[in-house]
């Protein structure tokens, strides 16, 4: 015993080591969280996308945004911003091509600012363009092709990764919106049953869902294989039906030749617009149905009675079932089997419903409140609803009754079914449409196979290896407090 404290006394050197030992593991250890954690936090660096979705009646650009890297990661995109193009849509700009170019200067200024500079050259733009386009491209492809030009000479003069401008397919347009809207509710990556797809634009809509029977036809088919699962989907886009050209196809149907005015039961009471023929029969959906035998200039007076159960009746005849080829079909003579699932509707869909207050009302509620609402004055509701643009006020009437024939006397949603469609606009932040989905594709950022991932997160990874650490050091100074001291004591007896 009294060996032991002389041995102790005569060893100054023990307790120091130990000391030093021990403030080299602490200092291990605090090495060891901070590089975990600065490594971590160098890693949630943003890279950044745009899309430019240039619709018939207008242009939006989107900037997405997703922490490097997490590309293959699901979920993880994110929509930073939008800006809206001032004015109408590129195809309008047939008659002076170079506008359509100069149109997307604010947008394209907005974007370099959101994005950090050094990000730039590695920020892909996509411009796709849609049915508006398409409609230019099947009266004139030589002013559709200008145009598309204009816009990619002013794009590609931005510092960003310009990767094409395009008019994208109404197949495209319906199979991006279906994965944009399922990407964005996780269901691709946790093998959730899927959503279906509905969008309204102005020149086109388009209906996306997966179906458990055959599709028929070829052209409606699309399959993916995503996060190594298969999905069959049935897509179909209606050019011509979008809300903006099916009045116009609803105009001309109303209007006989030589007609000065046209008393329409869409429009409310007291409603009064002097409109030109050309602005019906000029556009491609109306000639191509036959347009009527019109003075190609002229004006005509646009009534308004005010009628839902008239014009339900007047836009029922925009829907031809009078043939179909296949098991069944929605109209037109295009197939589509039994709509299966719920639905995400957006777009104007969304627009036109929120306004009306009948996103969560049913079929025969809608229908009910449509009769109510087609009837008000115009001066009244004009009065109403001081902040809205006339021009989707004046509409509401007729594109809330287009709506609802589309989807119970289109595409078959009955009352039963209604409650299966969800108006959206957005889904966590970000907006439900093509683009999106767009972008995801092009980018690959949606592998086939779902990928290796490690069982833990990176943060819990980093947590747990921590704690192991501290507790295999601790172990380490209780073992050796415990079993080394004989051996320290003998070899210092030796000595
Ligand atoms: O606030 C709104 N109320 C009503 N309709 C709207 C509102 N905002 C946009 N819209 C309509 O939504 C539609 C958007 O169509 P888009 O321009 O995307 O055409 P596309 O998809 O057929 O090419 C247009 O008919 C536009 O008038
Ligand atoms: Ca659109």
């Amino acid at each position: 015993m009294a060996d032991q404290r002389e041995m102790k006394e005569k060893s100054p050197w023990h307790r120091p080591l130990i000391i030093f030992i021990t403030v080299l593991i602490v200092l291990a250890i605090i090495a060891l969280v901070t590089t975990a954690v600065v490594q971590n936090r160098t890693l949630q660096k943003y890279k950044y996308g745009i899309v430019l979705d240039a619709g018939s009646s207008h242009t939006a650009v989107y900037i997405y945004e997703w922490p490097a890297e997490k590309e293959n990661n699901t979920g993880m995109v994110q929509q930073k911003h939008t800006c809206d193009v001032k004015g109408k849509g590129i195809s309008s700009y047939y008659t002076s091509v170079e506008k359509a170019g100069l149109s997307l200067r604010d947008c394209m200024e907005e974007a370099k600012e959101k994005i950090p500079t050094w990000r730039h050259r590695e920020t892909p733009v996509y411009l796709g363009a849609t049915a508006g386009m398409r409609l230019l491209r099947k009266m004139n492809e030589t002013l559709s092709d200008q145009v598309l030009s204009s816009v990619e000479g002013f794009l590609q003069v931005y510092p960003f990764m310009y990767q094409g401008a395009r008019i994208i397919s109404g197949q495209e347009e319906g199979a991006y919106g279906w994965i944009t809207v399922n990407y964005l509710s996780d269901n691709f990556h946790r093998a959730l049953p899927t959503i279906g797809a509905l969008d309204l634009g102005g020149a086109s809509t388009q209906i996306t869902f997966v179906s458990r029977r055959e599709v028929e036809s070829p052209e409606n088919s699309i399959h993916f294989r995503l996060y190594g699962n298969d999905y069959d989907v049935y897509t179909h886009s209606f050019l011509c039906y979008g809300k903006d050209q099916a009045l116009k196809q609803a105009l001309a149907q109303q209007l006989k030749p030589g007609d000065t005015q046209l008393h329409d039961p869409c429009f409310h009471r007291g409603y009064n617009q002097t409109k030109t023929w050309e602005s019906v029969t000029g556009s491609p959906c109306v000639s191509a149905q036959g347009s009527p035998a019109s003075p190609p200039h002229g004006n005509f007076t646009h009534l308004g009675t005010g009628n839902a159960a008239l014009c339900r009746s007047a836009v029922r005849r925009l829907f031809n079932s009078s043939h179909c080829q296949w098991g069944r079909c929605s109209f037109n003579g295009v197939f589509q089997p039994p709509v299966e699932g719920t639905f995400g509707a957006f777009s104007a869909f969304y627009f036109v419903m929120n306004f009306l207050n009948l996103t969560s009302a049913t079929l025969e509620d809608s229908k009910e409140k449509m009769v109510q609402y087609c009837s008000r004055p115009w001066a009244e509701v004009k009065l109403s609803y001081p902040s809205i643009k006339e021009k989707y006020l004046a509409e509401y009437c007729f594109s809330g009754t287009y709506i609802l024939t589309l989807l119970e006397n289109g595409y078959n949603f009955t009352s039963g079914k209604w409650s299966d469609i969800n108006f959206i606009k957005k889904i966590g932040g970000s907006d439900a449409g093509w683009t999106l989905g767009y972008m995801l594709n092009l980018t690959n950022m949606i592998p086939a196979e779902a990928p290796d991932t490690p069982p833990l997160p990176h943060a819990g990874y980093v947590t747990i290896m921590a704690l192991f650490s501290l507790l295999l050091t601790a172990l380490l100074l209780l073992a050796c407090k415990l079993f080394s001291r004989p051996a320290c004591t003998q070899s210092k007896q030796i000595i």
